[in-house]
């Protein structure tokens, strides 16, 4: 079945340069976009929907979460509030709370935040373990995860949990955790921070989980400098998360891995690490943003997701990041649209696809790739920035079926 999609005012695409497009329309058949270009020149369509000059744009990828928990910290974000400062430490209610929860319930949780998650215009969404820092228990996370989301990471190495020495956890971690997780995930991230795990039981971390065929990514450099960047660089990990505190070294390491790729439909050569940001979680632990003009002035791919998680980031809604992005972190709204679309995308290394494999190619519209896209109630995107906290997702299509 065929749906046009036409009367766009202005559709963002985020396709290269003819980024947009006025009185717009697109195609959809089936799972994915077969056509856009001018309303006045679409084809006709089993189904038409008439977008009423709204504002169009790709459905949000939301490329950093940690939705499989149960419990909530209100307690400790007040004492931030009151001037405590943010600690690893803090995972440990939420291990606690998790691990008593039953299947159901867990599930249950999960879907509710999936759903909320849809409903703000989130059309991809990865999510981790790391609630759970037990065999039997991080196994049934990324179990219940894989399936409710579509990209699941294994994060066992969150906290070293109580009792454990840490070389000894990272052990567990390295083998008989990776082995019991492996069949549910495909990413494997390692929180490296003072309170968390060194670079070296990182480094261990991360060379077992790309030995077992694991992309990486990383929780670097979000309460101090530290080494989590330099180990993301060294590893080629996908991206490194947070990224509150940079040096020169680490922009210019950043920046080294980007060289030799062109974004876009025709993307060309192997993609870098992605400096994924998470501005409601700077908000919520009072850190500083992440230098975001330097990074992209620099020739690195941004990304911007939610960190959806009860300690540092309560919130799905990528809306509500990319507004803060623009108010705060300086980008424009094109830009800020962008990490949120195309450079989550990249983040996950599914910014390419085949139009032939089912394996389509997501966070930007253009023919070919997954039909993930958003209606604002707005005649433009700018006023996801210019009305901070508006509830503007209008529709959503998520693989080409109306989700909202
Ligand atoms: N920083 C590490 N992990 C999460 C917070 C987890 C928690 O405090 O529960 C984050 O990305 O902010
Ligand atoms: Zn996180």
């Amino acid at each position: 079945m065929s749906q046009l999609i036409t009367n766009i005012g202005e559709l963002m695409t985020q396709d290269g340069e003819a980024a947009v497009l006025r009185n717009a329309a697109v195609v959809l058949e089936g799972e994915r976009i077969s056509w856009i270009g001018p309303a006045a020149q679409a084809p006709a369509a089993d189904e038409a929907y008439d977008a009423g000059g709204r504002a169009g744009l790709p459905g949000w990828v939301d490329s950093h979460t940690h939705l499989v928990f149960a419990g909530d910290r209100t307690a400790e974000f007040e004492a931030r509030m009151a001037g405590e400062s943010y600690a690893a430490g803090g995972i440990a209610v939420t291990v606690n709370a998790t691990r008593a929860a039953g299947d159901y319930d867990l599930t249950r949780l999960l879907l509710g935040r999936v759903a909320e998650a849809a409903a703000g215009g989130t059309t991809y969404l990865e999510t981790k373990t790391g609630y759970g820092l037990d065999v039997g228990q991080e196994a049934r996370s990324a179990r219940i995860a894989a399936g409710a989301v579509d990209e699941v990471t294994f994060l066992g190495a969150h906290l070293v949990p109580a009792g454990w020495d840490p070389d000894e956890y990272t052990d567990l971690v390295c083998g008989p955790m990776l082995d019991a997780v492996r069949p549910y995930v495909r990413w494997a991230d390692v929180f490296c921070e003072t309170g968390a795990f060194t670079a070296e039981q990182s480094r261990r971390v991360l060379s077992a989980c790309a030995e077992a065929g694991l992309g990486l990514r990383v929780h670097g450099n979000q309460l101090g400098p530290g080494d989590g960047v330099a180990l993301a660089v060294e590893f080629r990990a996908a991206s490194v998360d947070h990224a509150n505190h940079l040096t020169d070294d680490d922009v210019d390491a950043l920046a080294g891995t980007w060289a030799g790729f062109r974004a876009g439909s025709g993307a060309q050569g192997t993609p870098g690490t992605v400096a994924t940001c998470l501005p409601a979680c700077d908000l919520s632990t009072r850190q500083p943003f992440p230098p975001a003009r330097r990074l992209l002035d620099a020739g690195v791919q941004l990304a911007i997701a939610s960190n959806c998680n009860p300690g540092t980031s309560y919130t799905t809604s990528m809306g509500f990041c990319v507004a803060t992005a623009v108010l705060q972190m300086g980008l424009t709204i094109s830009e800020a649209v962008r990490a949120a679309t195309v450079g989550g995308a990249l983040a996950l290394r599914r910014h390419t696809g085949e139009d032939t494999d089912g394996r389509r190619a997501i966070g930007s519209l253009a023919v070919g790739h997954r039909a993930d896209l958003q209606l604002l109630d707005a005649p433009s995107t700018t006023h996801l920035a210019y009305r901070p906290g508006m509830p503007l997702v209008h529709a959503v299509w998520r693989a080409g079926k109306r989700v909202r």
